[in-house]
């Protein structure tokens, strides 16, 4: 079993069959216990994957409650782990209730070692063909998010929306700053969709000149303008199959808006200079840093041409309300480019930290790549400094003395937001807190808030 032993855990108080079973299922790493303690401790330790629990267990082993707690216990704690359970002669009720519970299978006693053996086993089965799926599963979500750093709560939000997103063909806009990921987020939706194997192209619509744009999207015909030598595919068919990703797509002049709007009604293309229709199967990511209802009422963006780019709209955050992330990324990326420029160093000081986690990223992730490799090449020291990333003019929360300190802080800033809420109302604001008045009281007293 992918060399992993098979640990089979007994839950069963009558010492005879402990015996039995002990003896019948000796293939087994088999572990033996008679209480539903014991049977939680040795769920922790040895990690089982397979458990039998014999549904009539002390203190009430005419009752099959414990029996039953114990199933619930074990799922709640371990919901991958198969549990079998016994169930005294005739009580289908209980065993039907285990089911109910999550458990995979039941057995009646008196026990059938041949018959219970067959049940056992195909649950180490059954249990080893879902350990692969999950490893395989969780393999191809890796290999798809590879590289994109989102440890903060508000990128693993966005994160999670992706992963829903990917395997569907909605139209997804994707809001964000410049610098803050649009394009590898664009990737990672292709990446985990179906349609992976086929071509992810990227255009961005503000690199390229108004005049060249319709043919550089939608391609052209033999002799469409001058210099059209030969019939050429656009970047929206280079993507049959795949995904097209539009870049800065409030940059569109308004005649290729419209263009873009037809195509995604009708799923249809023309070459500049053609007459033929060409269908094609493209799924459309697009991407802005603008704030496109303000381009539409200003007349610069079709306002259907909005709802049809965001049937599924993701704001992605800028980096700097990216608890955390800021630090994680530029560790990476110091070892990136390290390996890059044979530069051996080891980290940060503490002052360069504090200034990584307090300035604010205007160019967001671009910028925070584009220090730290400019760092990485003129540092003198082993330790990248604020110096050393241009960062040391700027004001820097330094970071907190411990976490008392932050609690403290959390404390008094709620306390503060009770009393204001409910307009100086010791006793609501104690109820709002969950305090009692004195505690509530000698709080204010410590962080000297005024009644
Ligand atoms: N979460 C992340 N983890 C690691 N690297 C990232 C992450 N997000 C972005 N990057 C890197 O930051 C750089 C900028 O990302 P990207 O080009 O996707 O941003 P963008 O929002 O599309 O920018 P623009 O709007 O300027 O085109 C890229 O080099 C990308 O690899």
């Amino acid at each position: 079993m992918s060399g992993l032993k098979k640990t089979l855990l007994i839950v069963e108080d009558d010492p005879g069959l402990q015996k039995q079973l002990k003896w019948c299922f000796e293939q087994y790493e088999t572990i033996i216990c008679g209480d539903r303690n014991e049977a939680i401790k040795h769920l922790r330790r040895a990690e089982p994957q397979v458990v039998t629990v014999d549904l009539g267990l002390p203190p009430d082993p005419a009752n099959a409650s414990e029996g039953l707690k114990t199933v619930e216990e074990i799922l709640a704690l371990s919901p991958t782990t198969k549990v079998i359970v016994v169930t005294g002669n005739d009580d289908r009720e209980n065993a039907i209730k285990s089911i109910a519970l999550g458990a995979y299978d039941f057995y009646q006693k008196p026990i059938d070692t041949d018959v219970l053996g067959m049940i056992i086993e195909r649950a180490f089965h059954l249990h080893e063909l879902e350990t692969e799926n999950r490893i395989l599963a969780a393999r191809e979500e890796h290999e798809a998010l590879q590289g994109i750093i989102a440890c903060s709560q508000s990128m693993q939000k966005i994160v999670r929306s992706i992963e829903k997103i990917a395997p569907t063909d909605v139209t997804v806009l994707l809001l964000g700053e410049s610098g803050t990921g649009k394009e590898v987020l664009a990737r990672a939706l292709h990446n985990m969709s179906e349609r992976k194997d086929k071509p992810f192209v990227a255009v961005n619509s503000a690199a390229i000149p108004e005049n060249l744009l319709e043919s550089e999207l939608f391609g052209y015909e033999k002799g469409a303008f001058t210099g059209a030598v030969k019939q050429t595919k656009g970047k929206i068919e280079y993507a049959v199959g795949g995904t097209f990703f539009l870049d800065e797509v409030g940059d569109l002049p308004m005649a290729l808006q419209a263009k873009l709007l037809r195509f995604l009604q009708e799923r249809v293309i023309e070459r500049v200079g053609g007459r033929e229709e060409i269908p094609v199967d493209v799924r459309v990511i697009c991407a802005t840093h603008q704030d496109l209802p303000i381009l539409i009422e200003d007349g610069r963006f079709r306002e259907d041409l909005y709802y049809r780019i965001s049937e599924i709209t993701l704001k992605i955050p800028p980096l700097r309300e990216r608890e955390g992330d800021p630090i994680i990324l530029a560790r990476m990326l110091l070892q990136k480019y390290c390996e890059q420029h044979k530069r051996n160093l080891k980290g940060f000081t503490n002052d360069a930290l504090d200034a990584l986690a307090s300035y604010r990223w205007p160019g967001n992730i671009r910028e925070l790549e584009n220090r730290l490799k400019r760092a990485v090449v003129m540092a003198d020291g082993k330790l990248l400094t604020r110096e050393d990333l241009e960062l040391e003019d700027i004001e820097v929360e330094n970071f907190p003395f411990n976490l008392k300190e932050v609690r403290e802080k959390a404390e008094k800033e709620v306390i503060n937001r009770a009393i204001g809420y409910t307009n100086n109302n010791i006793s609501k604001a104690a109820d709002l807190l969950g305090v009692t008045r004195p505690t509530l009281y000698s709080l204010m007293h410590k962080y000297g808030i005024m009644e």
